[in-house]
Formats: C-alpha cells, sequence, structure tokens
C-alpha cells in the first residue's frame, strides 16, 4: 500500500513538473515579442518543430521549412529545434554580425555528447587565445599558399592519380571520393603515405572514422552497442592509432635534435613538413620557454606571436598544448573537418556537371587545354601554377556546387550576453543558427537560385567581352566556409583539392550515372545512393 501511494505521489509530481514545463514552453511561446525576441512559433513542448525540420530536411528541397516561417514572421524568426529555443537568421549582415562577434558576443557551442567525440582539445572547441593561436597555425599551414604550393600540391596530384588509376568500370562516387580525401589529409597531417606500406593503415583508421561520425548523427545513450557507444569506441581506437604515430614522430624528432647517428633512415633525418611536425614544435617551444624563463624566447617555430598581458599568457597556458594527447584530439578533429566536406563537394559537382552538359562541356575545355600544354613540358605534372591561373571555369563550377549544394546549411552560436539586433533582444544564453543556405538560395541574392548555373561567378567587365570575377556583393553574400574567427582554415585547401580530382576526372573519364540518385540535406549532406557511375576511360 505504501508503495502504492509513494508511486502515485511521484506519478503527481511528475504530472505536475510537465504541466508546469508545458505552460511554461506555451506561455514564452505567446510571449516571444515581450521578450524581445524575433517573432515565430516554439512548436510543440520538448520536440518543438525539430520534426519539421529534420522531414524537410530529408527531402530534396528543404526549402519550404524556413521560406514558409520567413513569410509569415520575417527574416530573422524564433524557433524551437533540438530542445532548445533558437533565433534563426536568414540576413546576411544579421549572420556577418553574429560571425564577426565570435568570442565577444556569441560563441559557438556543442553538446556535451558531441564534445566528448570531438575531443577537449579540437580546434572547434578551443576558446579564446588559444584557439586564435591554433587557428592561425592551422591556416597558416593548410591553406597558406606559399605552403600548398610548395609542400601540399604534388601529393595532391599523386595521390588523387593514384586513385583514380585503381578505379574500375563502376564507381559508387562518394565512396570514392572520401576515401581520395582521407588519404590526403592522413598525408597532409601526419605524412603517411597511402600509396606506400601505410595503405592499409590508412585504410583502418578511415574504418573507425566512419564509426565516429555516426555518432555524431545519434542519440547519445552509452548502451553498449547503440550506434553512440561505438562511435565512443571508435574514437578511442582512431586515438590510440594516432597516439603511436605521435609518439613515433616524437622520437624522430628527438633522435634529430640530438644529433644521434645511428639511424640509417633517411626519412627519418629528413624532417617532415606536416601539421604533426608544426604541433610538436609548439610543445618544444613552450618547454622551452619554460626552460628559460627570463630569457629570450626562441619560439619562432611556431610562427605565432602572442603579445598578451601576463595574466591572459597565464590563462593561455592553462589550456596550452601539454602533451600527446592534446596533438591526438587537435589532429583527429583536423580529420574530420577535412574529410566528409570536400569529398562530398567533389562528389556533388559531379553530380550537377552531368545534369547540366553545357557546363561539363566548358570544363572539360578548359582541362584538355591545361592536358595539352603539359604535353609539351618534360615531366608533364600538372603544377599549382596551372590551378592558379589556368582554371577560372573550375573556380565558377566550385562555388556553384558550394552555394547549391550547402553541405554547411548554417552554424550555430550561443549569444554571451543580451544582444540587441535589428530591433530584437537576444537573451544571454539563447541560441542562434545562421543560415547560409537561405541567403545562398534567396532569389533577390541570386536569379533563379535554386539553379546550377556556374556562369553567374563571371560576370562581363563593361560593354566588353572580357570576363571579370564576381561582383563584391556576391562574395559578401557567400559563405560556404563560414566567416569571422571560425573562417574555415582548409578553404583553400579544399579548392585545390577539388580542382585537381576535377582534372584528372574530366581528362581521364567520360562516365554515365549508373541509377537515379537523390540528394538529402539531413542529417548530412549527400546523395542517397553514394552516386554510383560507370566510367569509361578516354584514349
Ligand atoms: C568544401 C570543403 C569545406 C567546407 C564547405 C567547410 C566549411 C566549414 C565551415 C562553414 C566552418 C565554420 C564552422 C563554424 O563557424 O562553426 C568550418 C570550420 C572548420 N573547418 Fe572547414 N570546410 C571545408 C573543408 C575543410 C578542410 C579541407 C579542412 C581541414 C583540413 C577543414 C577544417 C576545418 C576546421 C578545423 C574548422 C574549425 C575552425 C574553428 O573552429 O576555428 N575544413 N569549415
Amino acid at each position: 500500500m505504501a508503495f502504492l501511494i509513494f508511486l502515485l505521489l511521484l506519478s503527481l509530481l511528475f504530472l505536475c513538473i510537465s504541466v508546469y514545463f508545458i505552460f511554461i514552453h506555451y506561455y514564452n511561446s505567446f510571449n516571444l515579442k515581450k521578450q524581445g525576441l524575433p517573432p515565430g512559433n516554439l512548436g510543440l513542448p520538448i520536440i518543438g518543430e525539430s520534426l519539421q525540420l529534420i522531414s524537410a530536411y530529408k527531402t530534396e528541397n528543404p526549402e519550404p521549412f524556413i521560406d514558409s516561417r520567413v513569410n509569415r514572421f520575417g527574416k530573422i524568426f524564433t524557433t524551437h529545434v533540438f530542445g532548445e529555443t533558437t533565433v534563426f537568421s536568414t540576413d546576411y549582415e544579421v549572420n556577418r554580425f553574429i560571425l564577426m562577434n565570435e568570442g565577444k558576443l556569441f560563441e559557438c557551442s556543442y553538446t556535451s555528447s558531441i564534445s566528448n567525440l570531438l575531443g577537449r582539445k579540437s580546434l572547434l572547441l578551443l576558446k579564446g587565445n588559444l584557439h586564435k593561436k591554433m587557428h592561425s597555425l592551422t591556416k597558416n599551414f593548410i591553406s597558406n599558399s606559399t605552403n600548398v604550393r610548395d609542400h601540399l600540391f604534388s601529393d595532391i596530384n599523386r595521390i588523387i592519380q593514384f586513385n583514380l588509376d585503381s578505379w574500375s568500370n563502376k564507381v559508387f562516387l562518394l565512396d570514392q571520393t572520401k576515401k581520395i580525401t582521407f588519404e590526403l589529409i592522413v598525408k597532409q597531417l601526419m605524412s603517411i603515405d597511402p600509396t606506400g606500406v601505410d595503405q592499409q593503415w590508412t585504410e583502418s583508421l578511415r574504418k573507425h572514422y566512419l564509426i565516429l561520425i555516426d555518432g555524431f548523427f545519434s542519440v547519445p545513450i552509452l548502451f553498449l552497442f547503440t550506434p553512440y557507444y561505438n562511435a565512443i569506441h571508435a574514437r578511442k581506437m582512431v586515438a590510440e592509432e594516432i597516439r603511436v604515430k605521435v609518439r613515433e614522430r616524437k622520437r624522430e624528432k628527438e633522435t634529430m635534435m640530438t644529433g644521434s647517428d645511428d639511424h640509417d633512415d633517411e626519412d627519418i633525418r629528413k624532417e617532415k613538413k606536416d601539421m604533426l611536425g608544426m604541433l610538436l614544435d609548439v610543445m618544444v617551444g613552450k618547454r622551452g620557454d619554460q626552460d628559460h624563463q627570463g630569457c629570450c624566447s626562441n619560439n619562432s617555430k611556431s610562427s605565432v606571436e602572442i603579445n598578451d598581458s601576463a595574466d591572459q599568457e597565464k590563462k593561455v597556458e592553462e589550456y596550452e598544448l601539454e602533451d600527446e594527447e592534446e596533438i591526438v584530439d587537435f589532429l583527429l578533429s583536423l580529420i574530420l573537418g577535412g574529410y566528409e566536406t570536400t569529398s562530398t563537394i567533389m562528389t556533388l559537382a559531379v553530380k550537377f556537371l552531368t545534369e547540366t552538359p553545357l557546363a561539363l562541356a566548358k570544363l572539360k575545355e578548359e582541362h584538355e587545354q591545361i592536358k595539352n600544354a603539359k604535353k609539351e613540358q618534360k615531366d608533364g605534372q600538372l603544377e599549382w601554377s596551372d590551378y592558379k591561373y589556368n582554371m577560372p571555369f573550375t573556380q565558377c563550377v566550385i562555388n556553384e556546387t558550394l552555394r547549391v549544394a550547402n553541405i554547411v546549411s548554417g552554424v550555430f552560436r550561443r549569444a554571451m550576453t543580451d544582444v540587441s539586433i535589428k530591433g530584437y533582444t537576444i537573451p544571454k544564453g539563447c541560441k542562434v543558427f545562421t543560415s547560409f543556405r537561405a541567403v545562398h538560395l534567396n532569389q533577390d541574392h541570386f536569379k533563379e537560385a535554386t539553379s546550377f548555373n556556374p556562369w553567374r561567378w563571371q560576370q562581363k567587365r563593361g560593354d566588353t567581352d572580357q570576363v571579370a570575377g564576381p561582383s563584391k556583393m556576391m562574395l559578401n553574400l557567400f559563405t560556404p566556409f563560414g566567416g569571422g574567427p571560425r573562417l574555415c582554415p582548409g578553404y583553400e585547401l579544399a579548392r585545390v583539392e577539388i580542382s585537381v580530382f576535377l582534372h584528372h576526372l574530366v581528362t581521364t573519364f567520360s562516365w554515365t550515372p549508373a541509377e537515379e540518385d537523390k540528394l538529402v540535406f539531413f542529417p548530412t549532406t549527400r546523395t542517397l545512393k553514394r552516386y554510383p557511375i560507370y566510367l569509361q576511360r578516354l584514349m
């Protein structure tokens, strides 16, 4: 009997709490204006409008979710998705304001389940001065033109060619491009060459990554064999594999620094110019600072200057890359950043080109010209200068693919304080979503916005037939790589990789789709059947 009464009381308590939350939810929903928030609809208690959003993004045309709300409430509206009240911005000026004020008025925020998969020292989670320092270090390595030209370009060309050489007469393009971009990023970050003895190691690491990535889109329940559980396990495996490589490299570095001549291996003597090397330099530089306190620090290898006050410096120190675990976190998340995004754009560029024969013909012409010119040269290899100066239409194709596909459809941020914006107040702690997709597909900004038209990125210069680049306004509206302090550090590298991939594809093969394939946008942007194509090698 006592137990029954206890159960009854418990149910009553549960009911009261539920009624309270439902009341608060509807009270907030009807009083958005009173709170200074943009107008909108919070949908149902707890789930809000998440189901409407998910079902829209699972189709080829998710636009009605945003368009219908913009029509009712305006360019900035409030909704409730993924458990939180969220202000959606489809206004490019507001988006820009939010991105530029990262760390001042807004900050990125991830749930603890996502943070556990990313790792504490992932660039995406770092904040403040340490974020600034590591972002600049990363950008200097992966998107600095000189570094890409002198160190990364020849590997990009070689690894892409190596992969295409092995293709049979039918491939699933999305799988193949994923393999390519994974091999590229692992080579760039850690000098692990997938065309040699490390091929198996890279492929086994990639398999763990696939499980890890699934975890980002699963319900975070840590029961045995749930996708989230498997993802956490896969993360451990990935971290362990990377840790082994970090230790090996540390030993190589120490051998070089002590000048020991025990090793015959030429590779060990040669300093590897990769991200891992730079990260180890940061650690050595920092230790150097600690060892020589009061002396002139010789920290130049990190190529980053920190001119902060002693107080700030102390804060930075708290987060400094202190040991290999932190390097592991950092590398692991860089691989994540560069892997899926670039491969999806490669695949979608091919899909859109296949559906737009005139654009494909124009692209082929550009690359045939490059190939023919190469025949007269000694080694005939594609060079950085070809990418930089001889692929203008390719850049239009890449821009247009990024605009139409919107693989990162926008980013979430959280207000760090009450923020006044366009007559509304976004309260401290409120989530905001800057929708790049809504801007990129807005008919007012881009004529016939949903059509794939690479020529829109070329403008006629005055009355002449000369072609100029896109207008400044177009570039302001175009933010596939985000903006502000968190601007994607891989933006240039991604372009180079996609350009080189398209060059080899269109000069080596002709192809036809093997099946109808649909593009969907949830949980990620991808084609449902991994874009199967039949290939024919060109003579
Ligand atoms: C087509 C390819 C790519 C697209 C569309 C893309 C898009 C983006 C976007 C929109 C962001 C901003 C996220 C935010 O503001 O919260 C971002 C950040 C980032 N991207 Fe990319 N990306 C691409 C390729 C790459 C590549 C090749 C790499 C690395 C090798 C990379 C590494 C990163 C990292 C580490 C961040 C986090 C930056 C930070 O928080 O400071 N991305 N990317």
